[in-house]
C-alpha cells in the first residue's frame, strides 16, 4: 500500500518495501509482510547455505535450493512485489578460488532463476573488497543478456582521510573504507556505466557530510535500505529519524527512490496495538490472508509519516513531471518559425511578461518626465514580437508609468497576497473609475504574483473583481490608502506616457496573429506591424526604447547577439534596449541518467550538442560561474565570438566525483534593477520559459577528492552559423568537442 497520497507524485518512491532472511515459504513472507504494509519484499531466492561446489562433490541433487517454486507465486505477484536479493556470502575476487568458483555460479545461477521469475530488479552484495574486477566483469556480462535492473549495494559512508591511504582505497568490509562512492564508481566504470546497472544505497545511524551525499543525487540510486538501529527513540517510545536523516529521506522521496527497511525490531512499543490494514492487492492472489501484525510496522509508520508531511508537487512541478531529465534540442527561432503551440506555452508565462512590463514602465518613467508625459511620444519597438505580448506589455506600462505607480506592485505583493486568500474579501466603493482595459492589466498584475498556493483564490478573487468592472464600467472600493494609490494607477492612463509602438517579425506566421490581435484591441493607432526580419529592415524612424525577448537557456545561444547588432542601428544615440545584457552561467554536474541517454544513441554527434534539459537526477557539484556576458546597445567592433577559461574549486568535504557534464543557465538584465533568469542563485521565481541546458562530455570526467575542474568555452562564428566548442583539461583532457560547429550549431 502506498506510503500515502501526495498529489501529483506517481514515482516509485511512494512504495516501501523490507528486507527479510531467506525463508522457503514465499507466500507466507509475503503475505505476512504486504498485510504490514509493505508493498514489496527484498528477499533471497536461494538458500544462503547452498555452495555449488559442495552439491558437486557429494553428487547430490541438481536443482537450486529455491525459496519456492515459480507457481506459489502468480507472475505479476513475482515482478511487483519481490526483488531478489542475491546471496551475501559470494566473494568473485576471493583468492580463494573454490570460493570465487562457486560465487561465479551462484550469481549466474540466482539472476537466471530471479529472470525465470520475471522480477524487475535483484540487489547484488557489496563488493568484499576494493579490486572487484572479476565481480564487475561477471555482473558485466550478465548485463549484456538480461533486461532485469541490478542494483549493487553499497553503504552511505565516507570516513575521514587515514593517514598513508589514497582515496582510491576502498574496502568496504575491511574497516580500511574510506569513500564508498569510490567503490561504486569503480564498479560501474567496469561495467561502462550500463543503464540498467543502478545502486542500492545502505542508510546507517551516522551521515557523512552533506556535500558528499548530495553526490548521489546525481547517480542512478534506485532503493534506499534504511536499517531499524538508525532510527532513534522519540518521547513516546517510537521510532524516529534524526533531521539530517530526514531530509535525506525526503530528497530520496523527491528523486523516485524507494525506501526499504531493514534490520529487527529495536523499539519496545508497549501497548501499541495499531489497526491493521490489508494490502490492496489487485492480483488474482493464491495469498491467504494472516493478519498478525508485522514487528517493523512502527519503521514503516514513521517513513510514512515522513512521505504524508510533504508539501504536494507544486503545479508547475506537476506541470513539469514530464520534462524531468528529458533532453530536448535547443529552439532555433532565427532560422526556424516557431508553432502555435510553442508561442502558446510562451504566452503562459505571466512571471516573465510582468518582468518585462516593469522594466518598461521604469525605462519610460526615466525616459519621460511627468510634466512631459502629455506631450512626448516615445517610439518604442519589440523586435522579435511573436504574437505580441510584449505589445501588450508594453501598452499595459503605460498604466503604470506615472510616479505613483512605481510601488505599484509592491502595493499588488504588500496588499493583496495576504489577504487574496480570504474569500471575504470586500470589494467596496471605489473613488475612482477604472476603465475595463485597466482589468487587463489588474488581472495580469494579480496573477503574476499568484504563484504561491493561494493562486487559485487569487484568480477567484480577480474574477469577481473583473466582473464587477464589466457590469458597472466602475470599480468600488474604500479601503486603505495604498489600495486606493494601487486603482488610481491602474486607472491612470491620462496620466501614463504616450507610446507608439512598432511590432517587428520574421515568422509570416506570427505576423498573422499579430495583425488580429491589435484589431482585436483596437490598437491600430499605436501599433503598426512590420513583418521583417530585425537585421535588414529600413526603420523610418529611431525608436528610444528597443524590446526583444530573443534569449535562450544559455543566454545569447538563439542569437540575440547578433539579432540585436543587426537592430541597434533603428535605435537613437541615447536609446534604452530590455534586455540591457545577460549572461551565461556553468557548472559541472554529475548525470548518469543523462549520460545515458546521450550515449544511447552510439554516436558522436549527440555527445557534441546542448540540450534543453529540466533537470532532477543530478548532482550540482560546485557553485555556477559566469561564462559570457552581452550588452546592448554595443558599438564596440570587439563582435560576438567569445572564450572563457572556468576554473571550478570542487568542495574538499565531496571526496571525488564524476562529471558528465555542464549544467548553463543565463540571467538577464532587463533594465536597471530589473533581471529576469534561471541561474540557480538568483532565479525568478515562477517563471518556465526556460529550462537549463547541458553540454555533455564524450567520457565522463573523474575528479580526485579536492581537484580543480577546468573548462574552456568557446562562442564562436562563421558566415551561417554560431556553435560552442568546448574541452576540459584537469585534471584530465577531454578532447575539444564540437570542433568548427561539426555536430551543433545554431543558423544565423
Ligand atoms: C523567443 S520568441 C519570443 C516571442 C515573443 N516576444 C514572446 O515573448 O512570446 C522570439 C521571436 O523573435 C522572432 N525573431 C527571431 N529573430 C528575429 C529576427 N532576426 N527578426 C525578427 N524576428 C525575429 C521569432 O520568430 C520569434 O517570434
Amino acid at each position: 500500500m502506498p506510503l500515502g497520497q501526495r498529489p501529483g507524485d506517481k514515482s516509485e518512491s511512494r512504495y516501501c518495501g523490507i528486507e527479510t532472511e531467506f525463508h522457503d515459504d514465499m507466500p507466507q513472507l509475503l503475505t505476512y509482510s504486504l498485510s504490514g504494509g509493505f508493498d514489496f519484499v527484498v528477499a533471497p531466492l536461494v538458500d544462503p547455505s547452498y555452495r555449488p561446489s559442495i552439491r558437486n562433490n557429494n553428487g547430490g541433487a541438481t536443482i537450486l535450493p529455491v525459496s519456492a517454486s515459480d507457481l506459489v507465486l502468480n507472475p505479476s505477484q513475482w515482478s511487483s512485489h519481490v526483488v531478489g536479493k542475491i546471496s551475501s556470502w559470494i566473494d568473485l575476487d576471493s583468492d580463494n578460488e573454490e570460493v570465487r568458483l562457486d560465487s561465479e555460479i551462484t550469481l549466474k545461477q540466482e539472476i537466471a532463476w530471479a529472470s525465470h521469475l520475471s522480477l524487475q530488479a535483484c540487489i547484488l552484495p557489496a563488493p568484499r573488497r576494493g579490486s572487484c574486477g572479476n565481480y564487475a566483469r561477471c555482473v558485466n556480462q550478465i548485463l549484456q543478456g538480461n533486461n532485469m535492473q541490478l542494483w549493487l549495494r553499497v553503504p552511505l559512508e565516507k570516513s575521514e582521510i587515514v593517514d598513508g591511504s589514497t582515496d582510491a582505497d576502498c574496502d568496504l568490509t575491511g574497516g580500511r573504507m574510506l569513500d564508498s562512492w569510490e567503490c561504486w564508481n569503480t564498479f560501474r566504470l567496469l561495467c561502462e556505466h550500463h543503464s540498467q546497472l543502478g545502486v542500492a544505497l545502505d542508510i546507517l545511524s551516522s551521515l557523512p557530510c552533506n556535500n558528499s551525499v548530495w553526490r548521489w543525487f546525481g547517480e542512478p540510486v534506485r532503493a534506499a535500505i534504511v536499517h531499524t538501529n538508525s532510527f532513534l527513540t522519540n518521547a513516546r517510545g517510537y521510532p524516529c529519524l534524526s533531521k539530517r536523516h530526514q531530509k535525506l529521506i525526503t530528497g530520496f522521496f523527491n528523486h523516485s527512490v524507494q525506501i526499504v527497511i531493514s534490520g529487527s525490531l529495536l523499539h519496545n512499543i508497549a501497548g501499541d496495538s495499531g489497526d491493521e490494514v490489508l494490502p490492496a492487492i489487485d492480483d488474482d492472489s493464491p495469498i491467504e490472508a494472516l493478519p498478525a501484525r508485522h514487528e517493523l510496522k512502527p519503521y514503516l509508520d514513521y517513513v510514512a509519516y515522513l512521505y504524508q508531511r510533504l508539501d504536494p508537487l507544486p503545479e508547475q512541478e506537476r506541470f513539469e513531471l514530464g520534462y524531468r531529465d528529458f533532453l530536448q534540442s535547443p529552439l532555433q527561432p532565427l532560422m526556424d518559425n516557431l508553432e502555435a503551440q510553442t508561442y502558446e506555452t510562451f504566452e503562459k508565462d505571466v512571471v516573465k511578461y510582468s518582468q518585462y512590463q516593469r522594466a518598461i514602465c521604469k525605462a519610460l518613467i526615466n525616459r519621460v518626465p511627468d510634466e512631459q508625459a502629455s506631450t512626448t511620444i516615445t517610439v518604442l519597438m519589440v523586435v522579435g514580437a511573436g504574437r505580441g505580448p510584449l505589445v501588450r506589455a508594453s501598452l499595459q506600462s503605460l498604466c503604470t508609468s506615472s510616479n505613483a505607480s512605481d510601488s505599484c506592485h509592491d502595493i499588488f505583493r504588500h496588499f493583496f497576497l495576504p489577504q487574496a486568500s480570504n474569500s471575504q474579501l470586500p470589494v467596496q466603493l471605489f473613488l475612482h473609475p477604472v476603465k475595463s482595459s485597466c482589468c487587463h492589466h489588474f488581472r495580469s498584475g494579480l496573477l503574476a504574483y499568484s504563484s504561491s498556493t493561494d493562486s487559485f483564490n487569487y484568480i477567484c478573487f480577480m474574477s469577481r473583481i473583473c466582473k464587477d468592472v464589466s457590469k458597472r464600467g466602475k470599480l468600488w472600493h474604500l479601503a486603505s490608502l495604498r489600495c486606493f494609490l494601487c486603482f488610481c494607477t491602474l486607472a491612470a492612463e491620462e496620466t501614463g506616457r504616450k507610446l507608439k509602438v512598432y511590432a517587428v517579425e520574421k515568422n509570416p506566421n506570427a505576423v498573422i496573429t499579430l495583425h488580429s490581435l491589435v484589431k482585436l484591441e483596437g490598437w491600430e493607432d499605436a501599433v503598426t506591424i512590420i513583418s521583417s526580419d530585425m537585421r535588414c529592415w529600413n526603420a523610418p524612424e529611431k525608436a528610444d526604447i528597443l524590446v526583444s525577448e530573443l534569449l535562450g537557456s544559455f543566454g545569447d545561444n538563439e542569437l540575440s547577439p547578433e539579432c540585436l547588432d543587426g537592430a541597434q542601428r533603428f535605435l537613437k544615440p541615447d536609446g534604452i534596449s530590455i534586455p540591457s545584457s545577460y549572461t551565461s552561467f556553468l557548472q559541472p554536474v554529475t548525470a548518469t541518467k543523462l549520460y545515458n541517454d546521450v550515449k544511447s544513441h552510439k554516436d558522436l554527434a549527440h555527445f557534441e550538442t546542448a540540450y534543453v534539459v529540466k533537470l532532477h537526477r543530478v548532482a550540482r557539484l560546485a557553485p555556477t560561474l559566469p561564462v559570457f556576458t552581452f550588452t546592448h546597445p554595443e558599438y564596440s567592433n570587439k563582435g560576438n565570438e567569445r572564450y572563457k577559461r572556468l576554473r571550478f574549486e570542487i568542495p574538499l568535504d565531496t571526496g571525488s566525483a564524476v562529471v558528465h557534464g555542464f549544467a548553463g543557465y543565463f540571467d538577464a538584465i532587463l533594465y536597471n534593477d530589473v533581471h529576469l533568469g534561471i541561474e540557480p542563485s538568483t532565479v525568478t521565481p515562477n517563471m518556465f520559459s526556460w529550462f537549463p541546458i547541458f553540454f555533455p562530455l564524450r567520457e565522463p570526467l573523474y575528479v580526485p577528492r579536492g581537484s580543480t575542474i577546468e573548462v574552456h568555452f568557446w562562442r564562436r562564428s562563421g558566415a551561417t552559423k554560431v556553435w560552442y566548442e568546448w574541452c576540459v583539461t584537469s585534471p584530465s583532457t577531454s578532447p575539444i568537442h564540437n570542433s568548427n560547429g561539426r555536430s551543433y550549431w545554431v543558423g544565423l
